[in-house]
């Protein structure tokens, strides 16, 4: 669960964020939608702590995001990430999940299957398709299990086929909190169950059966 209060976020005097409020319950999939320099990745790195806020709170599952322990709990896929092309698929989800302890064989068997690239798991990821890149990702970022995923434009770039194939593994993971920003109103009406609409600063949450698509087009 996500619970932000108060949340202001400025660049020198351009005030990005402006007492936002917003929260994320348990189970909850959550598109963060806006137009361009709305301020959906400004959100996603406040919320992680990576940039500090004028004011206001975060708690993630009740904990304030300014300590550690909510760490483990959360899953973040970066809109653009780094992988190593000289290593196959495997060995970069093998690599990421070294750096946090030992490494569970079985459970790097289980994220390739999820992201359907075991076939492809030899083949050097320098040789992989956008869209694998991006699948090879989500396996890295699943591999750790966290009840809470945070993915910025998870399906950016990607052509109709890639996006469907993200979307189909975002949707076949049960029992997940995601918050995911994105341009796609298509995609975020089969996937979320809610829809987060920032515009000048501020968040209006709703629920995406109610959330009208003219909203958007009204900002234009
Ligand atoms: N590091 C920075 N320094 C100064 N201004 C920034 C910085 N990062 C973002 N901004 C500004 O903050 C505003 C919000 O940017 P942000 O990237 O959060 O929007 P966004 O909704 O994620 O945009 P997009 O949909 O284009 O990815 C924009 O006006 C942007 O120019």
């Amino acid at each position: 669960m996500i619970e932000v209060a108060g949340l202001t976020v400025s660049y020198r005097n351009n005030k990005v964020l402006d007492d936002v409020h917003l929260v994320i319950q348990k189970g909850e999939r959550c598109a963060l939608v806006g137009r361009n320099g709305a301020g959906k990745s400004t959100l996603i790195h406040s919320l992680l702590n990576l940039l500090p806020a004028a004011s206001g709170t975060v708690y993630i599952d009740g904990i304030d995001h300014r300590r550690h322990e909510w760490k483990k709990k959360v899953a973040y896929l970066p809109e653009k990430f780094q992988l190593y092309p000289q290593l196959t698929g495997e060995e970069n989800v093998r690599f990421f999940a070294s750096l946090h302890g030992a490494v569970d064989e079985e459970r790097i068997e289980d994220v390739l299957h999820t992201v359907r690239l075991w076939e492809a798991r030899h083949m050097k990821s320098k040789q992989y398709s956008k869209g694998m890149l991006q699948r090879l990702g989500l396996a890295i970022m699943l591999y750790y299990d966290a009840d809470l995923l945070i993915l910025d434009e998870p399906t950016s770039g990607l052509d109709p086929l890639g996006r469907a194939d993200v979307l189909a593994i975002l949707r076949s993971l049960p029992n997940k909190t995601v918050l995911l920003s994105s341009h796609h109103i298509d995609e975020v009406r089969q996937l979320c169950t809610h829809v987060a609409y920032l515009e000048n600063g501020k968040i209006t949450k709703y629920r995406v059966e109610d959330f009208e698509l003219s909203t958007l087009m009204e900002g234009e």
